[in-house]
C-alpha cells in the first residue's frame, strides 16, 4: 500500500488487527517501531507456528486467524481476526491514518531488547488519537507527546506485547520484569514472549489467555457492550448493516 523507498525512511510500521463476526469487522490497531517483531508476532498468532524467514514489511500483508469468543461458555461464537501488517514512514503519516478509523482495540508491540521501542509506544498511541487530525493537541512531530491525549482512549481495549523475550536476560530471569509505563497508564494487560517459539502462545498459557481475553474484550465492547451496540440477539441486523460497511470499506 505504501511502497517505502528505503528502510531508513520507514520510522514505523503498523499492523491493523481487524477482528469481527464472520462478515463484520472490528478493528484493532498495532503500532510499532521498525524490526521489533510485528510480522513474527502476527504470524505466530494466526498460524500457531513461528514464521520461518520474515522479510521487511513493505506495503501491506494480511494474516487471518479464527478466534473463539467466550470459549467454553454457552455464548461461544467463532470470529475471524484479520491482522493487517502495513509498512509506514514519516512521509506516509497522513495516508497511514486512513486505517485508524474506526479503531476498536489497540495492540502495542515493543522489542524487550530495545528500550526506545517501548518508550515510543506512547507516541505511536498518540498518533492514533490524532487519527483524524482534528484533535487540538495534534502532535506537530513524532517526539512531542502529551499524555493528556490518552483521556477517553482508555475505553478502547489495549494490549501491550514485548517481543524477543529469549534475548532479554533481565526480563527472562524476572530480575526486571516490570510492566511498561504505557501498560500501567492504560491499565492494559502485557505479554512478554519469544515470537520464534510455538510454546509462547500455547493453549492455556498465561500469554494465550491474555491474548484471547483481549480479543474477547474488543468483541464485547463493539457488539455487546454498554456503548449502545445492538445486543447479540439482533446479530443478523448487525451483520446486514456492518456487512455492507465491511465490504464497502474494502
Ligand atoms: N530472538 C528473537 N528474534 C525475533 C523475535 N521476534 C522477531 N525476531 C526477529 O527480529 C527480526 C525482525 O522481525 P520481524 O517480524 O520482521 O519484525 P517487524 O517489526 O515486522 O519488522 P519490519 O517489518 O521490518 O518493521 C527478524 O530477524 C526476526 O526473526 C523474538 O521473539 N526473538
Ligand atoms: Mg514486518
Amino acid at each position: 500500500m505504501f511502497p517505502d523507498t528505503s528502510r531508513s525512511t520507514c520510522i514505523a510500521t503498523c499492523a491493523l488487527v481487524r477482528t469481527g463476526l464472520k462478515r463484520a469487522p472490528l478493528l484493532c490497531l498495532v503500532r510499532v517501531d521498525l524490526g521489533v517483531g510485528k510480522s513474527s508476532l502476527t504470524y505466530l498468532i494466526c498460524h500457531q507456528q513461528p514464521i520461518s524467514n520474515p522479510s521487511w514489511t513493505v506495503g501491506c500483508s494480511v494474516e487471518v486467524k479464527l478466534h473463539e469468543y467466550k470459549e467454553g461458555t454457552p455464548d461461544q461464537k467463532t470470529y475471524f481476526v484479520e491482522l493487517w501488517d502495513i509498512g509506514g514512514s514519516s512521509s506516509h503519516r497522513n495516508t497511514r491514518s486512513v486505517f485508524y478509523n474506526p479503531t476498536h482495540g489497540i495492540i502495542l508491540v515493543h522489542d524487550l531488547t530495545n528500550r526506545k521501542s517501548q518508550q515510543n509506544l506512547q507516541k505511536w498511541l498518540a498518533e492514533v488519537i490524532n487519527k483524524d487530525g482534528s484533535s487540538k493537541s495534534r502532535q506537530t512531530n513524532f517526539d512531542d507527546f502529551d499524555p493528556e491525549q490518552f483521556v477517553g482512549l482508555t475505553q478502547i481495549p489495549i494490549l501491550v506485547i514485548g517481543t524477543k523475550l529469549d534475548l532479554s536476560e533481565e526480563v527472562r530471569t524476572h530480575s526486571h520484569r516490570r510492566s511498561s509505563t504505557i501498560a500501567e497508564e492504560c491499565s492494559a494487560d502485557e505479554i512478554f514472549l519469544d515470537c520464534r517459539q510455538v510454546r509462547s502462545l500455547a493453549a492455556g498459557s498465561s500469554s494465550a489467555v491474555k491474548l484471547s481475553r483481549f480479543f474477547d474484550k474488543v468483541i464485547e465492547r463493539r457488539y455487546h457492550g454498554r456503548d449502545g451496540i445492538i445486543p447479540f440477539s439482533d446479530k443478523r441486523r448487525i451483520f446486514a448493516s456492518l456487512n455492507s460497511k465491511f465490504y464497502h470499506n474494502d
